[in-house]
């Protein structure tokens, strides 16, 4: 539905030339939710950009369906560009107009009948989730309700894609899983295609079908997000995702040592699950046919829109040959298993 082939962008200013876009080739599905993560200055908003024919590459094409954006006159770029919605962090709204007002402003620019753009966007206030909130002004409401006025905008011309800029971004950890949870609804039923970029890998885990991780204008990994989450393999990927896991928290890093301190006998062990291995009572049957004793360390579910991911830190405890065999036993399951430290 969106193809990127061979996207370079260059700016040039006084400061000198910059590439903020070396050489971008994807094809985003219709359907998909489709996530770009990256750090600060990766060339994700330049992306954006380009994708919702704001600017245009400096080499290469974007196509939305058939048609190449860079090669469409303006007027048609017009027409194209209704059908791509979007969403911001700071979720750009009109402050002097009413949630009414701000859902009806797209629709008055498209000139639509003041009867069909109050029946419009009342349909999608409730969409939303704000009906009673039509006539408040925005500086009256919370960050998520101010976001839930930016989806409902932004779906106003039937767009067939969404694109979200760090929408979550400024929200907290339960209002970004409420909008979360919306923008999968808005993807389910009204079939929109959402492209969203964001530097929080959680978000991504959360509902992307598909992520492509990017590193100073190139996509350095990309794929269905339960695969990158299981096997990082780019710097950059592995960084995120281990932010995400919480692995590498100054927490987790002194519980590991005070743990070797008191136990220096054992080994410290990292289990990934996924899916329906969480069913199998692995720990029990590891430990009764080896005869190690486990400790449990630390656990955590994560939800992904394929499975949930669980991950268990134990201790094993016993013999070095009992030890080496629980390990090999464990690796037979299908589990990642990760030793995170022994004894010597
Ligand atoms: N109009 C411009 N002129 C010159 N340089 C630009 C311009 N727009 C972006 N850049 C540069 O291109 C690089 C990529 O910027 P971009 O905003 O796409 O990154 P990003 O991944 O979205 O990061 P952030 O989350 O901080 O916005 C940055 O180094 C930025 O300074």
């Amino acid at each position: 539905m969106i193809t990127l082939k061979g996207i370079k962008k260059t700016y040039e200013n006084k400061a000198g030339r910059f590439e903020a876009l070396k050489e971008v080739n994807l094809a985003i599905q219709k359907g998909e939710i489709f996530g770009f993560v990256g750090y600060s200055g990766a060339g994700k908003s330049t992306l954006l950009r380009l994708i919702n024919g704001l600017e245009h590459p400096t080499e290469g094409t974007v196509e939305l369906d058939d048609k190449v954006l860079s090669e469409l006159d303006k007027k048609a770029i017009r027409k194209e560009r209704q059908s791509i919605g979007m969403i911001f962090q700071h979720f750009n709204l009109l402050w002097s107009r009413t949630v009414l007002e701000n859902v009806m402003f797209p629709l008055e620019i498209a000139k639509v009948s003041k009867t069909e753009r109050n029946r419009k966007a009342n349909e999608l206030i409730q969409l939303v989730g704000l009906a009673g909130k039509e006539n408040s002004y925005p500086a009256q409401l919370s960050g998520g309700e101010k976001q839930r006025v930016g989806i409902a905008r932004a779906l106003a011309n039937d767009p067939k894609v969404l694109l979200s800029d760090e929408a979550t971004s400024a929200l907290d950890p339960q209002t970004t899983d409420e909008v979360l949870d919306l923008l999968e609804r808005i993807n389910r039923e009204l079939d929109v295609t959402i492209i969203l970029i964001t530097h929080e890998m959680e978000v991504v885990r959360k509902i992307c079908h598909r992520v492509a991780v990017m590193d100073s204008g190139v996509i350095v990994e990309a794929g269905s997000v339960l695969d990158v989450f299981r096997h990082p393999e780019h710097p950059v990927t592995r960084r995120f995702v281990k932010q995400d896991r919480e692995m590498d928290t100054k927490e987790t890093k002194e519980a590991l040592k005070e743990l070797q301190t008191l136990y220096p006998d054992g080994d410290i062990v990292q289990l990934l699950f996924q899916g329906g291995s969480v069913n199998v009572p692995i720990i029990t049957q590891v430990s009764r046919e080896t005869g190690v004793d486990i400790n449990i360390i630390q656990g955590s579910m994560q939800s992904t829109y394929e499975v949930p991911m669980g991950t268990l830190v134990i201790q094993l405890l016993g013999s070095r040959e009992k030890r080496q065999r629980a390990l090999e036993l464990f690796k037979t399951y299908p589990i990642e298993v990760e030793v995170l430290g022994h004894d010597e």
